[in-house]
């Protein structure tokens, strides 16, 4: 076998500036990783057994986006963010993501993958039923459970209105864009620390009666809400997530103005509110929701 030439003198100063670079950030990230064992104590993590702090996270996920420019496309550097976040979390204490795989397989394994790499385990379930049950059953694992309706996981949501079951902490993807490669909205339910709650966007569980087009059409404006059927003819099971600055007042009165009579409430979690940017590389520009 005839040895390949040597780099041109160019090619090999490149390439050692490269190893200068990659050796500095591999220096950080175990940096980063020795600051663990100061975080597990001050955060109590033995106690409550879940470091996930979403709104942190959420907040780090746009600082990051809105600080990048240059050739490393956006996609690689938040996933790669991603990964050393919820690394970090799983080293502080191991946990498991149960995924609700009932809007397809692929794209929910991105979501999986893509918010939380390849070290921490994940369990697919088909329904939101059985990842839901999981954490109930558990002390700090999540579960993932696309934020659309679809018919065959029913309201899902009310498992969450007991005091003491897991509830909606965070949604996915932090950063929403058109071209997002693990876009599918995503709810994240866990039983969370005390401190872990974001509330920016509340999310209700409402069970109303007389539901119909009028009600969605006049419930649309001031909040995205998922909808399945309930016990009674014309009653339905609703996951509202109020936006900043909308009341719960508010919301109820308008369904009950388009003829709806609401049952009860409850209130099933939260999350930080929703951010998007145009595309990849535009500049951040907050959602409204
Ligand atoms: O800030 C914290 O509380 C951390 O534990 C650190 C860290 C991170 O790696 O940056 C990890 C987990 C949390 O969800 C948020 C951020």
């Amino acid at each position: 076998m005839t040895k390949p030439p040597p780099p041109s003198p160019a090619l090999a100063q490149l390439r050692a500036e490269i190893d200068r670079l990659d050796a500095e950030m591999h220096r950080l990230l175990m940096a980063r990783g020795e600051i663990i064992d100061r975080l597990v104590a001050v955060k109590k993590t033995d106690e409550s057994g879940s470091a996930f702090r979403p709104a942190r996270e959420a907040d780090m996920m746009r600082r990051l986006v809105a600080r990048h420019h240059g050739r490393l496309p956006l996609d690689t550097v938040e996933s790669i963010w991603r990964v050393i976040i919820a690394t970090f979390t799983w080293v502080q204490a191991p946990y498991t993501v149960h995924a609700d795989f009932s809007a397809g397989e692929a794209v929910m394994r991105d979501v999986v993958r893509f918010h939380f790499g390849f070290t921490v385990p994940f369990v697919p379930h088909m329904g939101a039923a059985g990842a839901v049950a999981a954490v109930a059953a558990s002390k700090g694992d999540l579960a993932l459970v696309p934020a659309a309706g679809l018919g065959g996981n029913g309201a899902w949501w009310r498992a969450l209105e007991a005091e003491g079951a897991p509830k909606i902490i965070a949604r996915l993807p932090f950063v929403e864009r058109a071209d997002h490669p693990a876009g599918l909205p995503t709810f994240v339910v866990a039983r969370p620390a005390p401190d872990a709650v974001a509330n920016e966007v509340r999310t209700l569980s409402v069970r109303v009666a007389g539901w119909g087009p009028q009600v969605a059409a006049a419930l649309s404006p001031l909040a995205d809400t998922v909808a399945a059927p309930d016990a009674a003819l014309d009653g339905a099971a609703l996951l509202v997530s109020l936006p900043p600055g909308r009341t719960e007042e508010e919301v109820l009165a308008a369904m009950r103005q388009a003829g709806a009579s609401v049952r009860n409430t409850a209130l099933v979690g939260g999350h930080a509110s929703r951010y998007t940017v145009a595309s990849e590389g535009a500049a951040p520009e907050p959602a409204g929701r």
